[in-house]
């Protein structure tokens, strides 16, 4: 049984909230490639979503009509415990899923910089207009991707007149540089999605939900958002 409140799906468990996002997601990329031909799905890494995941890389949908990347990633090779691509790797482009085209946020470059310039170029070349589906997680200080309020370029990341898809963020609360698509890349999408579980994120949530600004809780921008309205699904 779930509760489903305005943008906001309870569910009594982890299964049935993983096994309801990825059907929806799965519709979702569906229903892309029915009008265009392509499909786009941009994803958080995190401990959260895996599960979801794997479920969704069985779906049968025309794969390879599906470009995935990432929605940040901390900067480490994808050999790297630390590495989103790693997860992304052993948990998504896997089963159907494996035939996506995968463009990686990490690059073999000298320093970070260098590799969200050569970032920036390459998903310019390849991504034009709204984002079909993003998959974000929340920290328990209101960050998303890795707009971190810590951060000490959080204001030139979120700002209004930011045009970049990509920053990068240095984040003092996690040990890695970070690679993370910008708030107006992130609302320029067709679909976003939220996936929490347990009390901390609920209770984080509610706090972020209360008046206060965007920037301390980064994760308001997309609770402030109309359209597209951003889609929570939470379980304990
Ligand atoms: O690189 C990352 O860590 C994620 O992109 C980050 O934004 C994550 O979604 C949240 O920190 C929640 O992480 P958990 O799912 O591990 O709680």
């Amino acid at each position: 049984m779930t509760l489903e409140l305005a943008g906001l799906h309870y569910f009594d468990d982890r299964e049935s909230a993983n096994r309801s996002m990825a059907e929806k997601i799965a519709s979702d990329l569906a229903s892309a490639i029915n009008e265009r031909d392509k499909a786009s799905l941009w994803v958080s890494g995190g401990s959260t979503p895996m599960d979801m995941y794997r479920k969704l890389s069985v779906a049968n949908l025309p794969w390879r009509k599906v470009l995935i990347s990432m929605v940040d990633e901390r900067y480490v090779p994808p050999t790297d415990e630390a590495s989103n691509e790693r997860l992304i790797k052993e948990n998504l482009l896997i089963n159907g899923a494996d035939v996506a085209e995968f463009v990686p946020f990490f690059q073999v470059t000298e320093s970070p910089a260098s590799n969200q310039q050569q970032l920036e170029a390459t998903l310019r070349e390849k991504v034009h207009g709204a984002l079909d589906v993003v998959v974000l997680g929340m920290g328990n200080d209101g960050h998303t991707a890795s707009l971190f309020p810590c951060a000490e370029e959080i204001e030139q990341v979120v700002s209004a007149e930011n045009s970049d898809y990509t920053a990068v963020t240095h984040p003092r609360v996690a040990p890695h540089a970070r690679l993370t698509l910008t708030l107006n890349r992130l609302l320029a999408s067709r679909h976003i999605y939220l996936l929490l579980f347990g009390e901390d994120k609920l209770n984080t949530l509610k706090k972020a939900e209360q008046n206060g600004e965007e920037i301390d809780m980064p994760i308001r921008y997309f609770l402030r958002n109309q359209q597209p309205r951003l889609e929570i699904f939470w379980a304990p």
